[in-house]
């Protein structure tokens, strides 16, 4: 069981109570996917590279998607693993973002099996097949690469490829931003310090 008793501050709790309530309200608003998000990283270069993945769980631990590390993304979290996550719900109230920035660690291997073993067979056979980030010659060579997947896994469970993983991020702040006539929006900062103490204050808009 990785459920700590560790308590989740106070603030903390508040900032992710008002993520989950925004999170149904997107849903119930009918955005297309609200678990669509931004990720942006940066590798030793400091060169930022953004794109989106989609949000698979979230709890006081941090906010998790799924990729291989050996893309783009992965081999920069693992040079820096420091990362920004946006959501944008142009449906909810007069429009919603949120960003969360915080470090990054992979979930653990039970926890990347049991999310991989939910995916439809054919996504787990395309992560076998695809080299994510890589050059691609043709489409012809990826369709050989899922058909011998195909082949190698035949009459059995597709198993996760050991470089297709979860990462985690933990968050140090989360931004809340409402959208408002004459761009006099709302801005809510919850950050954590050094010391593990979290705050809340508004920002200008
Ligand atoms: C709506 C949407 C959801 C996506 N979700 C994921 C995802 O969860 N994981 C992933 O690895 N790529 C996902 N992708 C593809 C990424 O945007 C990106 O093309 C890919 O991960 C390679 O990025 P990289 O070269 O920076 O590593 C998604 C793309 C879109 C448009
Ligand atoms: C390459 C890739 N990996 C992972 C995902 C995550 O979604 P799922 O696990 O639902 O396929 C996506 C979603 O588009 C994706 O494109």
């Amino acid at each position: 069981m990785e459920t700590s008793t560790v308590e989740t501050p106070g603030l903390l709790a508040e900032a992710l109570a008002t993520f989950d309530r925004l999170f149904r309200e997107a849903a119930d608003a009918g955005e297309p996917d609200p678990t669509a998000m931004t990720v942006a990283t940066a590798g030793l270069d400091g060169r930022p590279s953004a794109r989106i993945v989609l949000l698979k769980a979230h709890d006081p631990r941090g906010f998790v998607f799924y990729t291989h590390l050996d893309g783009r993304k992965g081999r920069e979290l693992q040079a820096n693993p420091q990362a920004a996550l946006l959501f944008h719900w142009p449906r909810v109230r007069d429009g919603v973002q949120v960003r969360i920035e915080g470090a990054v660690e992979i979930v653990s291997d039970d926890e990347a099996d049991a999310y991989f073993a939910s995916r439809p067979r054919g996504s787990q056979l395309g992560a076998w097949a695809s080299k994510q980030s890589e050059t691609l010659e043709s489409r012809e060579a990826f369709d050989q690469r899922y058909a011998r997947a195909e082949q190698e896994f035949e009459g059995r469970d597709v198993s996760r490829p050991p470089r297709w993983t979860g990462l985690r991020v933990r968050p140090r702040c989360i931004e809340f931003w409402y959208g408002a006539q004459y761009r006099l929006h709302e801005r809510q900062l919850y950050e954590c310090d050094a010391a593990g103490e979290w705050s809340k204050r508004m920002l200008y808009p």
